[in-house]
């Protein structure tokens, strides 16, 4: 339903930071992308709703190529919602519910659905109780659920998060990857850009590479992360619970390729492995 084609761009003559992405999202997927510092992953994310317009290439949503102008754009970023990876470029309102009633109130939404919108989306970022909070008053990851608050608020069909774990504490992280499955449940299509090899095989159904402004590999966390020449690419490790399994075989357990991605695969593999010895 989200789809990108042959996107190039450059931020000056002498640097490309695309150089030709191409990638689809089903309509109901959880996907992640992945990709060093510099890969191009914010850049990427920025042409999903028309904030850069690429130098070759289209983005689609529906079967509908995405233009330009105003109208265009506007139907565009109702069904897209970005949250940027700075909480800082997002928010700009005085108060945390004028914040998050912006994009209610651009749609022409009634006063009545959109202070109902702006509830509801603090209540599930766990902001209740900071409606009338100046933003500047808010710490980091406060500012970070707030941002996605504003977005949720919109009812998008598709959610970008860029980096939305950076600045979260550990239980903000665990709260938010609940909260993202949750989303996703409700229909919610979700894409993710992120460092944090851990958590991906929690929500990502898909994951996408990126190095260097090229898409080097998609496929099921499975898959990419068994194939250590993409990860080495992508200067990405595998997830924690991955090492220690892939150690243990060196040691001589057999492991049958199948190596646990998470904590309740682990859980399972040692069971497995302490019942046959
Ligand atoms: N406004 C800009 N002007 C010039 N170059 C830029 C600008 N923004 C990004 N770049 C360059 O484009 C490349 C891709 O940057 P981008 O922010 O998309 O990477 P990223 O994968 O999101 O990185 P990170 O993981 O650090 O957030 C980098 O080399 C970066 O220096």
């Amino acid at each position: 339903m989200l789809e990108v084609k042959n996107i190039k761009y450059s931020y000056n003559a002498d640097y490309q930071a695309l150089k030709g992405v191409s990638l689809k999202v089903e309509k109901g997927d959880m996907v992640a992308l992945l990709g060093k510092n510099g890969a191009g992953k914010s850049t990427l994310f920025l042409h999903l709703n028309g904030i850069y317009q690429p130098d070759e290439g289209q983005v689609f949503i529906d079967g509908e190529e995405l233009k330009y102008d105003k109208k265009s754009l506007l139907k565009f970023r109702q069904k897209v919602g970005i949250v940027f990876q700075n909480p800082d470029d997002q928010i700009f309102a005085p108060t945390v519910e004028e914040d998050v009633a912006f994009g209610p109130l651009n749609l022409g939404l009634p006063m009545e659905e959109v202070q109902d919108r702006v509830e509801e989306a603090l209540s599930r970022v766990g902001m209740s109780g900071f409606e009338k909070t100046a933003p500047h008053h808010l710490s980091g990851g406060q500012k970070k659920r707030v941002a996605i608050a504003g977005i949720l608020a919109m009812k998008p069909e598709v959610m970008v998060l860029d980096e939305p774990t950076a600045g979260l504490d550990p239980q903000g992280v665990v709260d938010l990857s609940i909260l993202l499955n949750e989303l996703n449940d409700e229909g919610i299509t979700i894409v993710i850009s992120t460092h944090e090899v851990d958590l991906v095989p929690n929500y990502a159904k898909k994951v996408f590479v990126l190095v260097d402004g090229l898409l080097i590999a998609e496929g099921t966390p499975k898959e990419i992360f068994a194939k250590p020449e993409i990860l080495e690419q992508a200067n990405l490790k595998v997830p924690i619970v991955t090492d220690l399994f892939q150690q243990l075989e060196s040691e001589g357990f057999d492991m049958k390729g199948d190596y646990p991605l998470t904590i309740d695969e682990a859980k399972d593999k040692f069971l497995e492995l302490l019942n046959k010895n």
